[in-house]
């Protein structure tokens, strides 16, 4: 059964989600999925605002304005592969052009302001390109590496259950929230990190020797993981701790701007 929801208390920190962009029907919409915003309020105590994906993007500055903090979120679709190598992408890949201009503009700004920043899957691929590093298209097409995709036929329970150990960088942020150096995740994605960009340290592997977590080397708090910690946050602790730490760098950066 999944807890009561944590009430916000008033001034919370207020976290940005970037949005997809999606047509629903012939429409185009800006979405971001329910359990990202159940993560910020339930797991960081934290208000979610929403910020849109139009083309071309509106300023960086502006969207992040009041903000104490960034979500990037997890997506079905993948960046545009011109972004970090010259291969090209394949027959039907899904693609959010509007996403990738947005959250290209967004990320480095949200650093220089030295916002708090959570990445989640897609996210933790787009800042790993955003320090310069390179993604594999699909991870379970390179030998030696595992297949870390969901059967998308199976029910929500299961392709979100704990699929697979990560071990954790000794006396990392990831070790010190789980207190342990092994712990068991989720696993929902077909690319992963290929090289890791410049200035980003590795905090968890895969059995496989895929990174599966990192942080930035020095600045303020930037966690970024491959799983989803967002999926029902409360029932995992280590999930929740995970938010708790961002909710904590937002709380303190919010006290900054007071
Ligand atoms: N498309 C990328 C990123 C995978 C990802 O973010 N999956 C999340 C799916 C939907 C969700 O839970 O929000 C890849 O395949 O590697």
């Amino acid at each position: 059964m999944t807890p009561p929801p944590a009430s916000l208390p008033p001034g919370a920190p207020r976290v940005g989600l970037p949005a997809d962009r999606k047509l629903i029907g012939p429409h185009p919409f800006h979405a971001v999925g329910e359990k990202y915003i159940r993560g910020v309020v339930d797991g960081a105590e934290c208000l979610p605002v929403l910020l849109p994906a139009l083309q071309p993007a509106l300023p960086a500055d502006a969207l992040l304005a009041g903000l104490d903090g960034l979500l990037l979120t997890g997506s079905v679709s993948n960046i545009e592969p011109h972004h970090y190598s010259d291969e090209s992408s394949w027959d039907g890949n899904p693609h959010d052009p509007a996403r990738d201009e947005n959250n290209f503009a967004l990320i480095p700004r949200a650093i220089a302001l030295g916002l708090p920043i959570l990445a989640i899957c897609r996210g933790f691929q787009e800042i790993n390109v955003v320090f310069g590093g390179s993604l594999h298209q699909k991870v379970h097409e390179v030998p030696g590496l595992m297949d870390h995709r969901e059967n998308p036929e199976d029910p929500l329970d299961v392709q979100y259950a704990l699929r697979h150990e990560i071990s954790l960088a000794p006396d990392g942020l990831l070790a010190g929230i789980a207190g342990t150096d092994r712990v068991m995740v989720n696993s929902v994605h077909g690319q992963g990190v290929d090289r890791l960009g410049e200035g980003l340290v590795a905090e968890a592997f895969a059995p496989d020797g895929l990174v599966e977590a990192y942080r930035r080397d020095g600045g303020a708090f930037l966690l970024a993981v491959q799983w989803h910690p967002e999926w029902k946050v409360r029932e995992t602790p280590f999930y929740h701790g995970i938010f708790r730490a961002f909710g904590d760098a937002c709380r303190q950066r919010a006290q900054q701007r007071m």
